[in-house]
């Protein structure tokens, strides 16, 4: 994937002519993977390069909302899904209070020709520019670069066919889109928020994913006869809501083979899918503090620390509770093992 980093202050030129597809895309949620999936296929039909432009930090952040400091996939997550949706090049724009301040006109007629606009795909809804004055009429209007504006359609029904009871990535949505199933990323936060993790994975068509780096807790776990992989969340990824969660661990054994000494090939690239009982919350029994993501990862022993470990939520079990003591919290995650073992068969 080639990234280029773009900042106001720093005019970029693009060499070559593009199919570009723009939006902030948080979440890469069927909407945005089929609109995406339609930017390849343009590009295709046209012998150009697919290239995708998109914001850092969050747009609405940097106006004054801080709940969009956190992201459903903060970059790095987003370039990944990208590149699954066949993207090879993207540009990200350093969006600062500088950058809200380029009218339509100049993003327009200035800015998508200087990224190597020929051809733009986007939905009916996009806005641009200063006070978000920019939308696909003005856009149309360009001399540079033809525009195709790809339709929305609701929804309801994506992600579930018949016979097969879950949202998978792949049947989510259609593989050559003509329209883009109206989701929103708001829509999937709020989602996340109430712990409806199942309804948030049929929009994403994925299970909401975050990641970390495994660190040392306070040593309790293990004496409970349930160790947690307490996760190092580095990066800027919404929580979903509090609770005890059904989910998939996905273990990379390239940081395992590194931390061994041996060179990490592309063949250590390998990744063990895990199923685990995770605690999103503040461990109210041991006065724990602060919000913590915890891991306990089912039939798997060994170490962990240090390892890179990402985690699929895939159904809220139950809220955080405060126990009386540590057996009664035992008794009760060994309950909460035997229901989650349900959503993995
Ligand atoms: C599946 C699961 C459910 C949990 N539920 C609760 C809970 O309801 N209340 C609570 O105070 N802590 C809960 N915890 C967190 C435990 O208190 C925590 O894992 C334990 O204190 C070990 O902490 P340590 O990893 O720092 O050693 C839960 C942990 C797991 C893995
Ligand atoms: N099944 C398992 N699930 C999670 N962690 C495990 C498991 N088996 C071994 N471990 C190791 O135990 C550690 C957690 O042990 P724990 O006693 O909870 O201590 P702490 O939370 O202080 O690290 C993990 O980080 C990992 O290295």
């Amino acid at each position: 994937m080639h990234v280029h980093f773009v900042d106001a202050r720093f005019p970029y030129r693009s060499s070559t002519l593009h199919v570009l597809t723009l939006g902030m895309f948080d979440g890469v949620h069927v909407g945005h993977a089929a609109l995406l999936r339609r930017a390849v296929r343009a590009a295709e039909e046209r012998g150009l390069e697919p290239a995708v432009v998109t914001f850092t930090p969050h747009p609405r952040a940097v106006l004054g909302d801080p709940a969009f400091l956190r992201m459903l996939t903060p970059l790095r997550e987003r370039l990944a899904l990208f590149h699954s949706l066949g993207l090879r090049r993207a540009y990200v724009l350093h969006y600062t209070p500088e950058f809200s301040r380029i009218s339509a006109d100049e993003f327009r007629d200035v800015w998508l020709p200087a990224l190597g606009a020929k051809h733009v795909v986007l939905g009916e809804d996009f806005r641009y520019g200063a006070e978000r004055q920019g939308d696909v009429g003005h856009l149309r209007a360009a001399t540079a670069f033809t525009v195709e504006v790809v339709p929305s359609v609701p929804e309801a029904g994506i992600g579930v066919r018949a016979g097969e009871g879950s949202a998978s990535a792949s049947s989510a949505a259609p593989l050559v889109a003509t329209e883009v199933p109206k989701v929103s990323s708001r829509r999937v936060r709020a989602l996340l928020a109430a712990g409806e993790a199942a309804e948030a994975a049929r929009l994403l068509g994925r299970p909401y994913a975050l990641e970390g780096v495994v660190v040392p807790g306070d040593g309790r776990g293990r004496r409970l006869g349930f160790p947690t992989a307490n996760l190092l969340v580095v990066e800027p990824y919404v929580f979903p809501r509090r609770g005890v969660y059904a989910a998939w661990a996905e273990l990379r054994e390239v940081q395992a083979r590194a931390r061994e000494g041996a060179p990490a090939g592309r063949d250590a690239r390998e990744v063990r899918r895990i199923p685990a009982v995770v605690n999103v919350g503040v461990r109210p029994t041991v006065d724990g503090g602060r919000e913590r993501v915890e891991a306990h990862l089912l039939d798997f022993s060994g170490e962990l620390y240090g390892a890179r470990l990402r985690l699929e939520f895939v159904a809220y079990l139950r809220e955080e509770r405060r126990f009386p003591n540590l057996s009664a919290l035992a008794e009760q995650i060994a309950r909460d093992v035997a229901f989650a073992r349900k959503h993995f068969v």
